[in-house]
């Protein structure tokens, strides 16, 4: 049985103001017992956040793979964790697109995660070229590849996969059911083929990308979508619960 998960991805928006009213909501809300729900707001408020949170969890955007030093400006996977996250988004495409983060670097950070027992959310995710040039499957797979090269097959498991196209993020444009079907069925077989099947049926492959609540529940039906990574919906709060409701009833 594989966790289904819907994770907030609430990306570099929100104010103090913004974090109590979320908050607040969220303490509010009522979840299944069978959906994990993760937030994941700006690093400067996820103390505040995890302080706050009394049922979801909370995941860090980014993170550095080094335990410590001098490398201004980043976070390591035990500041996180001392702050409360237990999940990192890891490779998004926002970070591979305007920050040049490559394939071995989200490695080096997934692998880090792992080590430290954070959870790292893997993101995937063709281009609008690569979609229409029909290199999609190619690029997905070697991103997948990469992502979990630097571990042990045995815990591959210990990874989420978000598959996110880039044309789908922020556009309103959602992968259709069975287009996002076809990926997540691509990736499983991928990791299939690198560690076996009792591996790769264990892992959760969240699917991100204009997520509502309109079009959650068929998304979250298709047999190798274990969930969502959101972003814009997740920072409504009536939104976000309909989402994590839409997973619930697909559990
Ligand atoms: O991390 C979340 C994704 O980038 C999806 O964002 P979106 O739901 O605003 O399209």
């Amino acid at each position: 049985m594989r966790d289904l998960i819907v994770a907030g991805n609430w990306k570099m928006n929100g104010n103090r103001q913004f974090i109590d009213e979320m908050m607040s909501g969220l303490n509010k809300a009522i979840f299944s017992e069978s959906v994990k729900v993760v937030v994941c707001p700006p690093s400067v408020y996820l103390l505040d956040v995890s302080q706050k949170a009394k049922t979801v969890k909370v995941g860090a955007q980014n993170m550095y793979f080094e335990d410590g030093g001098a490398f201004t400006g980043e976070l390591s996977p035990s500041m996180l964790i001392d702050v409360g996250c237990s999940y990192v988004v890891v490779g998004h495409s926002e970070r591979r697109e305007i920050f040049a983060e490559e394939d071995v670097l989200v490695a080096k950070k997934v692998s880090a995660a792992v080590r430290h027992c954070l959870t790292p959310i893997l993101c995937v995710g063709e281009s609008l070229e690569h979609r229409n040039s029909g290199q999609f499957f190619d690029v997905i797979a070697r991103q997948v590849k990469i992502g979990l090269s630097l571990l042990n097959a045995e815990n591959f498991a210990d990874v989420v996969v978000a598959y996110e196209p880039i044309w789908a993020i922020g556009t309103g444009q959602t992968a259709s059911p069975a287009q996002a079907q076809e990926v997540h069925e691509l990736i499983r077989k991928v990791i299939t083929e690198l560690a076996g099947e009792n591996v790769s049926e264990r892992i959760s492959i969240l699917y991100g990308g204009s997520v509502n609540a309109a079009s959650a529940q068929e998304l979250f039906s298709q047999p190798d979508i274990d969930g969502g990574l959101v972003g814009g919906a997740s920072l409504k709060i009536d939104e976000f619960i309909a989402i994590c409701s839409a997973a619930a009833e697909v559990a």
